[in-house]
């Protein structure tokens, strides 16, 4: 049976200035699904997730949330309709307390019935509730990283985000950060991961969409893609 769709982008185009990054994308992530976008440096995963947060104009095209034309929208009216963004490199706010930043934020914008709480989310994160006093500035890497995932989940998304949210970290850590991610997708969390460790992803995601030079160049489930190291060698240069 097939889900409902809940992101979709249909012919998007975005860039910088005089720079055209993206030259009409089109994709679906329908809800429940775990979709990474994937690719080499430089061929617009970021300016993707840019465009569909709001923090980037798009130029020509249409995103589509759950149904509902979004590309005009201001970056806190689209979060406000439930996509919740782990960006690059943490952004914790360093005099506020691990638990300040589980609290100030929390919100049920997927209008689910049991929202996650504070406990829930000490429960998913324990590590966190041993530094609930802590300010984000006193926390190590991946427990900042972990924060910026809690705190995202505080907002009960019906998106979730997650932009290169393992870079950096020690493998012991990263693998404590895909675990999570495995759990929330048991919970039927609908997430769009972009990050590199493709091996991993193979098995956490459902599908996979490889941009190239700012379009969709392959597209396809995780057995396919496990399948065929051509597309690995050919767009992802592993
Ligand atoms: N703020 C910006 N101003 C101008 N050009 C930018 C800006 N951000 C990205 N670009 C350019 O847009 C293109 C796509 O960048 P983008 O960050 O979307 O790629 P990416 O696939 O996310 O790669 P990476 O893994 O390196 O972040 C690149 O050529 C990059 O130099």
């Amino acid at each position: 049976m097939s889900r409902d769709v809940l992101l979709s982008c249909l012919g998007l185009e975005a860039g910088y200035g005089a720079s055209q990054v993206l030259f009409g994308l089109n994709f679906d992530i329908r809800a429940g699904e775990v979709v990474t976008l994937l690719g080499r440096n430089g061929m617009g995963k970021s300016t993707t997730i840019r465009a569909v947060i709001g923090g980037l104009r798009a130029r020509r095209g249409e995103i589509r949330f759950d149904g509902r034309a979004i590309q005009g929208l201001s970056a806190d009216a689209i979060a406000r309709l439930g996509v919740a963004i782990v960006p690059e490199g943490r952004q914790c706010f360093p005099n506020l307390s691990v638990r300040e930043h589980l609290v100030a934020f929390a919100d049920n914008r997927s209008g689910v019935r049991e929202p996650w709480t504070l406990e829930r989310l000490y429960a998913l994160f324990p590590r966190l509730k041993e530094r609930a006093g802590h300010l984000g500035n006193q926390l190590s890497g991946g427990e900042q990283q972990m924060l910026a995932i809690a705190r995202a989940l505080s907002t009960n998304p019906r998106l979730l985000i997650l932009d290169e949210a393992t870079e950096g970290l020690a493998p012991v850590i990263r693998e404590e950060i895909w675990r999570c991610l495995d759990r929330l997708k048991a919970e039927g969390q609908t997430t769009l991961v972009v990050d590199k460790y493709v091996e991993r992803l193979v098995r956490l995601a459902d599908r996979h969409i490889i941009l190239e030079r700012g379009r969709v160049a392959w597209t396809g489930t995780s057995a396919e893609l496990d399948a065929d190291r051509g597309v690995w060698h050919r767009y992802l240069g592993v």
